[in-house]
């Protein structure tokens, strides 16, 4: 089990509401995956309306909702959109999202570290999304951030896991949970973040845009799942040079 704050998490896949053709494919997308914790843009939901497209099927679905503050440029803008969805939403978590730059959508790390601050202060379970910059995430760990989550490449690229031998750092050295955040475009790359030590991933286009997202999320779903469970049992070493698979006449344990 994932524990992050006050609430533990049996899937380690997080998902996303954005992109889907429709209310229902989003829903069965969802429901598919298995997953517990569904973030969405403030700036899609009508707060003073808790029958929302987009609540509505999460909160009958007794998913967790992590408010987004996608669209903020500043950490003003984002800890006004913090307060917006605590006050309307009932929930004090946050994915603390500020990316002033529209064409790659990259964080503004100063920003970030100030809104993360000062959103803890607050009472604010604080799940920021970064660079990966492992010197960054610490600074952000010792604010009092639940989680950190580093981007595995550029938001809705799919292009995976660009950013590993940062990502490889920041899971050492971290003290609180990494999620493994945007531009995981195959299951494959879910499982690679699984297996190098990821806490969890969070997925919303790969999923949203495929063929077909149910069968997609099902897909994530299954590779978190083989990739944790690689990561907890421990990979085979790798070597430089051949070794013959089948060396031995016998099982090891009958050669004396
Ligand atoms: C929905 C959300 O929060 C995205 O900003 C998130 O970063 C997911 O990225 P992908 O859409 O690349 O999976």
């Amino acid at each position: 089990m994932l524990k992050i704050a006050d609430k533990t998490f049996s899937s380690r896949l997080f998902t996303g509401t954005g992109k889907f053709n429709d209310k229902a494919t989003m829903v069965a997308a969802l429901q598919a995956s298995g997953s517990e914790l569904v973030t969405m843009a403030l700036k899609r939901v009508d707060l003073q309306n808790k029958d929302d497209d987009i609540l509505q099927p999460l909160i009958a679905n007794e998913m967790h909702l992590l408010p987004n503050t996608s669209g903020a440029r500043t950490a003003k803008d984002a800890v006004f959109a913090a307060k917006l969805a605590r006050e309307a939403l009932e929930t004090h978590w946050v994915k603390l999202e500020i990316h002033p730059d529209p064409r790659y959508l990259l964080p503004d790390p100063i920003e970030t570290l100030l809104a993360a601050e000062q959103l803890v202060k607050e009472g604010f379970v604080v799940l920021p999304y970064v660079h990966a910059d492992p010197v960054l995430c610490k600074r952000l760990e010792s604010v009092g951030v639940a989680a950190v989550m580093p981007l595995g490449s550029p938001i809705g690229s799919n292009q995976g896991l660009k950013t590993k031998v940062f990502l490889e750092i920041i899971i050492e050295q971290s003290n609180i949970p990494v999620i493994i955040d945007a531009g995981l475009g195959a299951p494959s790359h879910a499982a690679t973040a699984m297996e190098m030590g990821a806490d969890a991933v969070l997925v919303n286009t790969a999923i949203a845009v495929a063929p077909d997202p149910v069968v997609m999320s099902r897909a994530f779903a299954l590779a978190v799942q083989a990739g944790r469970m690689a990561f907890e049992t421990g990979l085979a070493g790798q070597q430089q040079q051949a070794l013959a698979s089948s060396p031995l006449t016998a099982f090891l344990e009958d050669v004396g």
